[in-house]
């Protein structure tokens, strides 16, 4: 089965997402789909979300994602707002319920367009973060690189956002660090079995962090929104602020910040824009593409 189905190039923050529409379609979008899409200038991204009929009662979709070496992620948060607002275009509809290989996230696009998402609950236990080590307590784990007496990153918060993250506290700005360098290091450090995303986060007040992040499978981005969401938890969880941030990111091409709560029953909800670029119509088996006609976001839908 191969025919074209249409996608939209979308952004998160500067997060890049193609949302891919497999409504109707049995197959998924392919490692090699991927990996060709990433490798054209045009349609470069971080992660794909591609749109799959429920699988399940009460759900809107069930969202598959891949990063753009084609491994797959089981959460984005940026990209799931850039879903919201496609569907909220496609539908008029505010508030969706999706399934993903990590679980359900519920999600609703507000007046002023910014969308929030349940990100669910963060895993702190070592082994299904999952860590290599036991560890009572994630939110401080062994693990340094540097000089073994003067360390430039050293004892991250470990914890899951149904995908691993590893934060590193920093007292400077996140931009003074070399993360091109480290992040490949780190990212495959044998403490992490299924690899994972590292962030710098620099505490700039007792309500907001300054973060950049290297993701999994996808390298240096501007922006991850899952990430957020683990430094806001993991701020939270050291007591370094209360349970409601706002991020800078401070990679991302806009100032607008991500404000990740941290509620009382435990759930994340990350609140955040997400904007539409162009679309266009892929075959998701072999990732060629077409780009349409100029058009705004109105006239595609
Ligand atoms: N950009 C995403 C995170 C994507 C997944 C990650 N690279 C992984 O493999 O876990 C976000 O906004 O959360």
């Amino acid at each position: 089965m191969s025919q074209q189905v249409e996608f939209a190039k979308m952004n998160g923050l500067g997060n890049k997402i193609l949302v891919v529409d497999m409504r109707g379609r049995k197959d998924m979008v392919t490692p090699q789909a991927a990996i060709a899409l990433n490798g054209d200038p045009e349609t470069q991204f971080d992660q794909i979300m591609a749109i799959h009929d429920p699988k399940l009662d009460g759900t809107d979709a069930f969202i598959d994602i891949l990063n753009c070496d084609g491994t797959k992620a089981q959460a984005c948060g940026n990209g799931t707002r850039c879903v919201v607002q496609a569907l909220a275009s496609e539908t008029g509809r505010k508030v969706f319920t999706f399934q993903t290989v990590a679980g359900i996230l519920n999600a609703r696009e507000h007046e002023d367009g910014t969308i929030s998402v349940d990100m669910g609950k963060p895993v702190f236990a070592w082994d299904k973060i999952p860590l290599s080590e036991e560890f009572f307590d994630t939110s401080r784990i062994e693990l340094q690189i540097g000089p073994i007496d003067a360390p430039i990153l050293h004892s991250p918060s470990a914890m899951s956002m149904g995908n691993p993250h590893a934060v590193f506290w920093i007292d400077r700005d996140p931009m003074d660090f070399d993360l091109e360098r480290f992040g490949p290091m780190l990212e495959n450090h044998p403490m992490f079995p299924e690899k994972a995303n590292i962030t710098l986060a620099q505490v700039t007040s007792k309500s907001s962090l300054r973060t950049r992040t290297w993701e999994r499978g996808a390298g240096l981005t501007l922006a991850c929104g899952s990430a957020a969401c683990a430094a806001g938890v993991s701020a939270a969880r050291t007591g370094r602020t209360g349970r409601h941030v706002t991020i800078d990111v401070a990679s991302a091409p806009t100032r607008q910040p991500l404000v990740i709560e941290w509620r009382e029953d435990d759930h994340v909800v990350m609140t955040g824009p997400a904007e539409w670029e162009w679309s266009g119509k892929i075959d998701p088996v072999t990732g060629t593409f077409e780009r349409d006609a100029e058009q705004s976001e109105a006239q595609v839908r």
